[in-house]
C-alpha cells in the first residue's frame, strides 16, 4: 500500500467525529431521505429479489470458470473452504469491536493525520456527499503500533498481534484467489512478473480497513457507507452477524448479501476492472444500517506491489480488442480517486479512435 494516498483523502472540517451513542434520534446532518419520502432518489432492498450473490467453494474442481463468471456478471462473489480458521474472525471481531467501543475522546487520539492514511476517522469519501455516513472506521497499513499504543498504552502488543496475524493470513489467501481470478482470464505465471520470483505475489501491498456501523434510530433514512467500488484489485471482506452489504447488479438493483459465518466476500476493485480490460467489473456497493444491533466489518483492500503500473493484460487484447485503459500505479489511481472518486475509472478510459474514412 502506498505510504500517502492524498490528503485529498482528509474529511472537510464539517465532517466531525460523532459519539453516535449519545444520540437517540436522527441528526438531519445524517439523514439522507426526508421521512415519508418514497425513496425513489435511494432504492431500498430488495430482500425479496430472488438474486444472490454466488458462493464458490475454493476447492472446486470447476472454481476457475465459477470465479470467471462471477466476475463478469457480478463483480462479487463469496468464498468458503477459504482455509482462513474462525478463530482468527473471532479475534478481529473482538479486536475491531473493542476498538470502536473505547470513548470517543480516547479514539480521537489515534485520528487520522493531514499528511496520512492511517488511523481512526469517519469514511474518507464522506467529502463527496452532501450527507454525513453513520459509521466510523479505522485504516491500517502495515503496523498500527503508533496508534494503537495511543488506544491502549498498557497492553497494545496483543491487538499488534492480532493484527499481524490476520495481515499475513489475508496475504495467503490473496495470493491465492490472484491466481484463480488470473487463471480464470486464461493468464499464466510466465505472464506476470510482478507475482515475483516465487509466484507469490511477495510485493503486494495492501491496507486493512475496519469499519463500525452503530445501532442506528432511524436505519431507513441513514446511510452506513454510501455507494462506492473499491480502489484495489479485490477487496477480501469479513462481516460479522449484522448484514447490511449490498452490490449493485445491472437488472436486478440493490442486492444484500446476507453474512454467513465461514464466508468471505471478495469485491472486484477498480485496478482488476484495468486489468482484466473491462471483461471484470468493480462493483458498486454500499452499507445500510440497522436499528439494534450494531455491524462490524473488516476489509482488506489488495492491490499491487507499489512501482507495479497496471494494465489491460497484453493476452486479452490484439488488434480486435484494443486496451480499453491507460496503464496506472496503485498510487497515481488512488489520487485520481481521491479527487474525482466515482468518475476515476472512466478518467483512465482510452478514447475509442474515430473511425474515419478517408
Ligand atoms: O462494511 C461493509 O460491508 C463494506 C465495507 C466497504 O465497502 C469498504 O470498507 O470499502
Ligand atoms: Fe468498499
Amino acid at each position: 500500500m502506498p505510504s500517502k494516498l492524498s490528503e485529498d483523502f482528509q474529511a472537510p472540517v464539517h465532517l466531525k467525529h460523532q459519539d453516535f451513542t449519545s444520540l437517540q434520534e436522527l441528526p438531519d446532518s445524517f439523514a439522507w431521505t426526508q421521512r415519508n419520502d418514497d425513496d425513489s432518489h435511494y432504492p431500498s432492498i430488495g430482500d425479496s429479489i430472488s438474486e444472490h450473490v454466488p458462493v464458490i467453494d475454493l476447492f472446486d474442481p470447476n472454481a476457475l470458470q465459477l470465479i470467471g463468471r462471477a466476475c463478469k456478471t457480478w463483480g462479487v462473489f463469496q468464498v468458503t473452504n477459504h482455509g482462513v480458521p474462525s478463530t482468527l474472525f473471532d479475534n478481529m471481531e473482538y479486536i475491531t469491536k473493542t476498538l470502536f467501543s473505547l470513548p470517543v475522546q480516547q479514539k480521537l487520539k489515534a485520528s487520522r493525520s493531514p499528511d496520512s492514511v492511517t488511523g481512526y476517522g469517519v469514511a474518507r469519501i464522506s467529502s463527496f456527499f452532501p450527507k454525513q455516513m453513520w459509521s466510523e472506521g479505522f485504516t491500517i497499513v502495515g503496523s498500527p503500533v503508533e496508534h494503537f499504543r495511543e488506544l491502549w498504552p498498557d497492553d497494545y502488543s496483543k491487538y499488534c498481534d492480532g493484527i499481524k496475524e490476520y495481515e499475513e493470513e489475508m496475504k495467503k489467501l490473496a495470493g491465492r484467489i490472484m491466481w484463480l481470478t488470473l487463471g480464470s482470464l486464461g493468464v499464466t505465471k510466465e505472464d506476470i512478473k510482478w507475482a515475483g520470483p516465487k509466484g507469490d505475489f511477495q510485493d503486494s501491498s495492501a491496507a486493512l480497513q475496519l469499519n463500525h456501523y452503530p445501532a442506528c434510530p432511524d436505519p431507513d433514512r441513514a446511510m452506513g457507507l454510501a455507494p462506492h467500488t473499491d480502489s484495489t484489485l479485490f477487496t477480501i471482506l469479513y462481516q460479522n452477524n449484522t448484514s447490511g452489504l449490498q452490490v449493485m447488479k445491472e437488472g436486478a438493483g440493490w442486492v444484500t448479501v446476507p453474512p454467513v459465518p465461514g464466508r468471505l466476500v471478495i469485491n472486484v476493485g477498480d485496478l482488476l476492472h484495468i486489468l482484466s480490460n473491462g471483461l471484470y467489473r468493480s462493483v458498486l456497493h454500499r452499507v445500510k444500517v440497522n436499528r439494534s444491533r450494531q455491524r462490524i466489518s473488516v476489509a482488506y483492500l489488495y492491490g499491487p506491489p507499489s512501482n507495479v503500473k497496471i494494465a489491460p493484460l497484453s493476452k486479452l487484447v490484439g488488434p480486435s480488442e484494443p486496451p480499453l485503459y491507460r496503464s496506472v500505479t496503485w498510487n497515481e489511481y488512488l489520487g485520481t480517486k481521491a479527487k474525482h472518486f466515482n468518475k476515476a475509472l472512466s478518467s483512465f478510459r482510452i478514447c475509442a479512435p474515430l473511425n474515419v474514412t478517408v
